[in-house]
């Protein structure tokens, strides 16, 4: 199995000096080869016979940019990126971690947008709400990866708390904020980047498990969808030898939840067609 992640040294580094994060990356390390993308000459190399493809690459944001401010440079990489992937190893499975992953996904289609730092943030947030053991906890997040698209299900987490309807409005408000809090406590260097690694990993060792043909992994993905009328949707993915096995639908929703689904389809439908549009007119 050759997973070749075109990975930022910057991810790289901040996870090696992270303890806690390093068991992660050892694992999937121990399964992998690491290139570091080096250029348009090497991207042969890098991607011959790859089974999983990370793509990171791209520019990060700064205080007071959103993640579609950086469409305009992030497009034309990603979609290069996709073409050499396309020729090179058409079969693996490519998980996109550049943002705005609402429309990096639809340029290409075929791909799982990572959406797991979502599920990361859900996952402590509610731990430190409900008090319990964040080993034990599960929170599916669902629509899109990009502020009000972003819609943790509170009234599906396990194991079940008393949460109160006040308490899961603040939980989903942090949730869809938790990255501009990060970028600004960064003050202009970038935004998550050691939690988005933890997330990157979480994510390609659920892919691998299922390349490996272990059954039941389940992760939550941006992925092509028919769960809603829309073409693109975050939701539960079971994994399997060929990639995606199925797109698991959303169950049901609480009141809240259902406002929640209606009222992010519009700004995520205009993310999904500009990505579409771009791979069209260019
Ligand atoms: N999906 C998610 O949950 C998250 C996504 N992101 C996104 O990940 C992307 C990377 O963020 P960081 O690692 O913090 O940025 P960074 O600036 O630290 O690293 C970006 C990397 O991309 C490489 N790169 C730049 N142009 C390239 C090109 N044309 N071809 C190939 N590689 C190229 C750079 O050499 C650098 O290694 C950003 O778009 C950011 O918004 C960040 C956090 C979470
Ligand atoms: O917000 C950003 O620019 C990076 C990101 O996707 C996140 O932290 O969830």
């Amino acid at each position: 199995m050759k997973l070749n992640p075109l990975v930022s040294q910057l991810a790289l580094s901040d996870i090696d000096n992270t303890p806690g994060v390093a068991a992660d990356v050892s694992h999937v390390n121990s399964r992998a080869e690491v290139a570091g993308y080096v250029g348009e000459e090497q991207l042969e190399k890098a991607l011959e016979g790859c089974d999983l493809v990370i793509i990171p690459a791209g520019v990060p944001r700064k205080p007071g940019m959103s993640r579609d401010d950086l469409f305009n440079i992030n497009a034309g990489i990603v979609k290069g990126l996709c073409s050499a992937i396309a020729k090179y190893c058409p079969t693996a499975l490519v998980n996109m971690i550049s943002n705005p992953v609402n429309s990096t996904v639809p340029i290409a289609a075929e791909l799982f947008g990572v959406a797991t730092l979502d599920v990361v943030r859900a996952k402590n947030f509610y731990t430190e709400k409900a008090k319990i053991n964040v080993g034990d906890v599960n929170v599916p997040v669902v629509g899109g990866h990009a502020g009000i698209t972003i819609l943790p299900l509170f009234s599906q987490a396990t194991p079940k708390a008393n949460l109160s309807e006040g308490d899961i409005k603040v939980l989903t408000k942090r949730m869809q904020d938790g990255d501009t809090e990060v970028v600004e406590a960064k003050a202009g260097k970038g935004s998550a980047t050691l939690s988005t690694a933890y997330a990157g990993a979480i994510f390609a060792d659920a892919c691998l498990k299922g390349l490996n043909g272990v059954p039941h992994v389940v992760e939550c993905s941006f992925v092509q969808s028919t769960v809603t009328e829309l073409p693109f949707f975050a939701s539960k993915v079971r994994l399997r030898k060929n990639g995606v096995g199925e797109v698991l639908g959303l169950s049901s929703l609480s009141e809240y939840e259902k406002n929640g689904l209606e009222s992010l389809k519009p700004e995520l439908k205009a993310s999904i067609h500009k990505g579409i549009n771009f791979a069209n007119q260019s």
